[in-house]
């Protein structure tokens, strides 16, 4: 199987010595598709740099990323913003949900900006609302809505498309740990049934324990990975896994891959 994602050596620097920030320092890692990969790390290591640079929102300064053996850092025009539009799926910490549209509108948002007629993604929208229990909330506006609802809405938006790839930003940041726990029983069932692909950033160790594999980022260089592939490892072990490997990272005692 080919990744659907392979970022190669990526590099962005921030400001010019002797004031320079290293906000990636040269990342080197492949997506498969239908995974679902938890990137984390401390405050400033680069994960949101990271992220923005795949959706084509920040250029880095050199290296490659290739999305289904497209070169993204070679688009422009009515590539690029297809690229944005179609093969990236965004989901936000503070969902970005525009005030003045309900939640039936915030979803079928991406189908106008990209041209695509209503009627083709009624049956998706429908099918999408059900199975993230927002079907009763779709006539309201965001206003009306609790955090999880409005989270999963935002899910909802960043699916509508059937994108190549969801970029996740700390989704669960804004919302209490129950709201937090069915979220991320929806992604990984979105993972699991749809093969959904996953990227997703996060600083909350139970969120990641939803993810197959995790890369730790420190000070912009990847520096260790874990793997859930050890035999029938349930996910609270996982879980420890990653709080042990948390605790690491806060003493930077680990090794640079
Ligand atoms: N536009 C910018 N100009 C200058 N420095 C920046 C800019 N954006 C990010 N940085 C710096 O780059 C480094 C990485 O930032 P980034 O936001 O990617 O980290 P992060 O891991 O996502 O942090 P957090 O978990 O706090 O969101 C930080 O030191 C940050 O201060």
């Amino acid at each position: 199987m080919e990744p659907i994602l392979e970022i190669e050596s990526l590099k962005k620097y921030y400001g010019k010595n002797p004031n320079q920030t290293k906000a990636l320092d040269g990342i080197t890692f492949q997506v498969m598709p239908g995974e679902f990969l938890g990137i984390m790390g401390c405050s400033g290591s680069g994960k949101s740099t990271l992220l923005n640079c795949i959706a084509a929102v920040t250029r880095p300064g050199s290296g490659s990323i290739m999305m289904k053996g497209r070169q993204v850092l070679s688009l422009s025009g009515a590539e690029l913003a297809d690229y944005r539009g179609r093969e990236i799926g965004y989901l936000f910490q503070n969902f970005e949900l525009l005030d003045n549209l309900t939640g039936r509108e915030n979803i079928l948002l991406p189908l106008s900006l990209h041209g695509v007629p209503e009627q083709e993604s009624r049956i998706r929208l429908e099918k999408l609302a059900s199975y993230l229990e927002v079907t009763d909330v779709l006539d309201k506006f965001p206003v009306q809505m609790s955090g999880g609802q409005k989270q999963r809405i935002a899910a909802a938006r960043a699916l509508i498309l059937n994108p190549g790839i969801i970029l996740a930003d700390e989704p669960t940041g804004a919302l209490d740990s129950k709201n937090a726990k069915a979220l991320m029983e929806k992604l990984a069932g979105l993972n699991q049934d749809e093969h959904a692909t996953i990227l997703m950033v996060t600083h909350d160790s139970n969120a990641a324990s939803y993810c197959s594999r995790i890369l730790f980022i420190q000070d912009g260089v990847l520096f260790h990975e874990l793997r859930r592939d050890i035999p029938d490892e349930t996910r609270p072990l996982f879980y420890e896994r990653i709080l042990m490997m948390m605790a690491q990272l806060g003493g930077g005692s680990a090794n640079v891959l």
